[in-house]
C-alpha cells in the first residue's frame, strides 16, 4: 500500500524526468544515489509516495525500538528507494522557542526521542506488535492533519512544515531544556546555497526525520544509507533512503551514524564522532602544535610580495602629504563620505597614489615594480589576522597553546577535535567552567554561532562546516540596560588603523561602537542568542540598544565603581598592540608580512571581563579582528571619519583629538 498525495492528475504536470536531472543530478552524484534508483525516486517524489511502510516495520524490542524488513528486499531493485519525511526543520537558535510555541511538537519529539536506538544485532522481541507498523496509519494522519495544502506553480502540492506557525502554549522548562540536549543524536543537516550569494558560504538547516527515518539503527557495517535530498517544486527536503545490502525477512535496518564528510576525511575520529551516541572517555594523551606552513597554505592564493631590494628601493620614495589624492578604488562608500581630503578616482592602478579595494589585493611586488609611490589599503597575509581559523592558528605557541591574555583559549574543529575533546573532558573531570562558543569561520554576523557546554552538540555542530571553538567568556562585565534593567554582555568595536607592522605602529580612533545582548545574563540558557550575542539578523529594532561611546563610559563607571575608564581604555590599546605584534611575529605565509606600501584600517572587537570573583582584576579579549574597507556605520555617526582614515592612513597627519597612538 502507499501512500499518494497528489491525485493522478496533479502527477501528470509538465515535470518531466529530464526537468528533475536538469535540477538535481548533481546533489543526486554528490550523495552517491545509484542512478538505477533515480526513475522510482522521481516517481515517488512527484507523487510523494511514502511507501517505506509496505516493506518495513517499527518493533519495539527491550532496549527501544528498531526499524526491520517485513520481506525480503533486494538492494538492486530499482525500486529499493524509500522517501523519509522530515518532522522538524529547525535552526538551534530558535528550536526553544518553537518548542515552547508550537502546539504538539514538544510530545512528538518526547515520544521520538524517548526510545533507545541501540546498535543492531540486538535481540528482536518475539511478539512485535501491530500497534508498532506505524507509517501508514501516521503518513495518513499528517496528511490530513495537515490543512494547508498549497499549490506550487498550480501543479505541485505541499505540505506546510510544522515550524510554519508559531502560537502560544506552556511548556515544561525542564522537559525543553532536556528534548534540546537529546535532539543531538537525532537532528540532521543540509546546507541551502543561493546561487546568488557567490561570496557566502549556504547557512546550515538542521531537521529531524519522522519516527520511521528517526528509529533507524546504527552500525559500522551498514546495510542502507539515510541522505537528505532537496526536491526543487517542493521547495522542501525530504531524506532519501536506500539500500547497500540486501536484507532477509525480519533483517534489521542499520545505518552508519556518522557517515558524514568529517568521517571520510578523518577515519580515525570513529570514537569521536560517536560520542553523541555512545559516549565515551577521550584521555590518549595527544600533543598540540602549532600548525605547520601547509595549513596556512591549504585553499589561499598566495600573495606575490617584493623581495628586500625591492623593498628598500620603495621605501626611499617620497609619498604625498597633502593635496587631491589621486584614488584607484573598487569601492566608493568611504571615498563618498569624504569631506576634507580631496581626490579624484584614476581608472589606471599605475597612476594612483592611494589604492582602495574591498576585494582582495595579491599582487604587491607588481605594485611595488610598476607603483612603488602608491600605498594601499591592505597587509599582504592579511587573513591571518582576520580569518577566525587563521587568526587562531596564527596566535598558536610552538607547543599549540594560546598564552596571550587578550585571546581566549580557541581549537580548529576541523583539524583538532580530537585534542579539543580532551581538553574538554579534561576540564569536566577538574570541576571548571566548560562553555564554549562554536562559529563558522567563513560567515560574519553571528550566523551559524552556538553557545554550548554540551560536548555531543559540539561534536555534532562541525557537521554542519567548518568551525573553531573558543572558550566562552563566563564571566563578562555586564551593562546595565536603561530600556529593560537587564544586567547584559556587550561587545565594543575599536578601529585601528595600521602604518606599519615591523616594528607596529598604529593608532586607534577614539570613539569607539557598542553592541548589547538585550536579555539578562545568565549561563543557563545557552541557546538563547538574545543574551549570548550582540548581533542579531532580524529586524526587530526596536529591542537594538544604539548608545554613542561617551554615554557607555558614563554608565559603566556608574554600575561598576571600580572601573576607570581611562585605566580599561589603555589596557585594551595594549591589547591592540599585542595582537598587532603577535600577528605579524611569524613570516608569511604564517602571519602577517610588513609590506613598505601597505596600510590598512580594522575593526577590533573586545570583550571586557572579570579575573576573579571579587571583580577587581578586568581582563580583556579580543573576539575578532575584521578587514574594514567600508564603515557605512562609521560615516554616518562621525562625520570627520572617513576624512580621518585617509588622513591618519595615506597623508601621515595624525590628529590626537581624534586618535590615539598605541
Ligand atoms: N569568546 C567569546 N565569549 C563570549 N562571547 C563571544 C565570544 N566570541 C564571540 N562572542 C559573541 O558572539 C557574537 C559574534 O562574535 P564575533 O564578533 O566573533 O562573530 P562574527 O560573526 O564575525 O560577528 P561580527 O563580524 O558581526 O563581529 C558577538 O555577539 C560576541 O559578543
Amino acid at each position: 500500500m502507499e501512500m499518494n498525495g497528489a491525485s493522478d492528475s496533479e502527477a501528470s504536470f509538465s515535470y518531466s524526468f529530464d526537468d528533475f536531472l536538469h535540477g538535481h543530478k548533481a546533489q543526486l552524484e554528490a550523495a552517491s544515489v545509484p542512478i538505477q534508483l533515480w526513475p522510482a525516486l522521481f516517481e515517488k517524489l512527484i507523487n510523494l509516495k511514502f511507501d517505506a511502510g509496505n516493506h518495513f516495520q517499527i518493533v519495539k524490542y527491550e532496549e527501544g525500538k528498531g526499524v526491520f524488513a517485513i520481506d525480503d528486499i533486494d538492494h538492486l531493485n530499482e525500486e529499493s528507494v524509500f522517501l523519509i519525511d522530515h518532522a522538524w526543520t529547525f535552526s538551534p537558535s530558535q528550536a526553544r522557542k518553537f518548542l515552547e510555541n508550537v502546539p504538539g511538537l514538544v510530545e512528538r519529539m518526547a515520544a521520538l526521542f524517548g526510545s533507545d536506538n541501540t546498535p543492531c544485532g540486538s535481540e528482536v522481541s518475539e511478539e512485535s506488535d501491530e500497534d508498532e507498523v506505524i507509517f501508514e496509519n501516521e503518513k495518513k494522519e499528517r496528511i490530513s492533519e495537515c490543512a494547508d495544502v498549497k499549490e506550487i506553480d498550480g501543479s505541485f502540492p505541499r505540505q506546510d512544515s510544522v515550524d510554519a506557525n508559531l502560537c502560544r502554549g506552556a511548556n515544561d522548562d525542564l522537559q525543553i531544556d532536556r528534548l534540546l540536549k537529546e535532539i543531538w543524536r537525532y537532528a540532521h543537516t543540509y546546507t541551502m546555497r543561493k546561487k546568488e550569494i557567490v561570496d557566502e558560504e549556504g547557512m546550515p538547516v538542521w531537521y529531524v526525520m519522522d519516527e520511521f527515518g528517526s528509529l533507524i539503527g546504527h552500525s559500522e557495517t551498514p546495510n542502507c544509507r539515510v541522505v537528505p535530498f532537496f526536491f526543487t517544486p517542493h521547495e522542501c527536503a525530504y531524506s532519501l533512503l536506500f539500500l547497500t545490502k540486501s536484507l532477509e525477512k525480519e533483517a534489521e535496518l542499520c545505518r552508519d551514524y556518522v557517515d558524514t564528510t568529517v568521517l571520510k576525511k578523518n577515519p580515525s575520529w570513529r570514537h569521536i564522532l560517536m560520542y553523541p551516541w555512545f559516549g565515551g572517555e577521550f584521555d590518549e594523551p595527544l600533543e598540540r602544535l602549532k600548525p605547520t606552513k601547509d595549513f596556512f597554505l591549504s585553499g589561499r592564493k598566495m600573495d606575490d610580495l617584493p623581495n628586500e631590494e625591492e623593498k628598500t628601493q620603495c621605501r626611499k620614495v617620497a609619498r604625498k602629504t597633502g593635496g587631491k589624492l589621486k584614488v584607484y578604488s573598487d569601492s566608493a562608500q568611504m571615498l563618498n563620505n569624504l569631506d576634507k581630503v580631496e581626490v579624484e578616482l584614476v581608472e589606471d592602478w599605475h597612476e594612483a597614489d592611494v589604492i582602495w579595494m574591498s576585494k582582495h589585493f595579491h599582487d604587491y611586488r607588481k605594485l611595488c615594480t610598476e607603483n612603488p609611490k602608491a600605498l594601499i589599503n591592505q597587509f599582504p597575509y592579511e587573513s591571518c589576522l582576520t580569518v577566525k581559523d587563521l587568526l587562531a592558528a596564527n596566535l598558536q605557541a610552538e607547543n599549540g597553546d594560546h598564552e596571550h591574555p587578550w585571546f581566549q583559549t580557541c581549537f580548529n574543529l576541523t583539524t583538532e577535535l580530537p585534542l579539543f575533546c580532551n581538553y574538554f573532558k579534561e576540564r569536566e573531570m577538574k570541576g571548571l567552567e566548560n562553555t564554549w562558543i562554536v562559529k563558522p569561520w567563513n560567515l560574519a554576523r553571528g550566523l551559524d554561532m552556538h553557545v554550548s557546554n554540551d560536548l555531543a552538540q559540539i561534536i555534532r555542530l562541525i557537521e554542519a562546516g567548518p568551525k573553531v571553538a573558543c572558550k566562552y567568556i563566563a564571566n563578562p562585565v555586564l551593562f546595565k540596560r536603561p530600556d529593560n534593567q537587564h544586567m547584559v554582555k556587550f561587545d565594543l568595536r575599536f578601529i585601528v588603523f595600521v602604518e606599519s607592522l615591523r616594528p607596529v605602529k598604529a593608532y586607534v580612533y577614539k570613539k569607539f561602537w557598542t553592541r548589547f545582548a538585550i536579555n539578562q545574563f545568565t549561563l543557563t540558557r545557552l541557546d538563547d542568542p538574545e543574551t549570548h550575542f550582540t548581533v542579531f539578523n532580524y529586524a526587530d529594532k526596536n529591542k537594538i540598544l544604539q548608545m554613542q561611546c561617551e554615554e557607555f563610559v558614563k554608565q559603566i563607571e556608574n554600575t561598576h565603581k571600580q572601573l576607570k575608564w581611562v585605566e580599561v581604555e589603555k589596557k585594551i590599546y595594549e591589547s591592540i598592540r599585542g595582537l598587532l605584534e603577535a600577528a605579524s611575529k611569524d613570516d608569511p605565509p604564517c602571519g602577517v608580512a610588513e609590506n613598505p606600501q601597505s596600510r590598512a584600517m580594522y575593526g577590533v572587537d573586545v570583550m571586557l571581563q572579570w579575573n576573579n570573583r571579587e571583580k577587581t582584576d578586568l581582563g580583556v579579549s579580543i573576539l575578532e579582528c575584521n578587514f574594514m574597507p567600508d564603515c557605512e556605520r562609521a560615516c554616518l555617526y562621525y562625520e570627520d571619519f572617513a576624512d580621518t582614515v585617509f588622513e591618519t592612513l595615506f597623508l601621515g597627519n595624525i590628529n590626537s583629538e581624534k586618535v590615539i597612538t598605541i
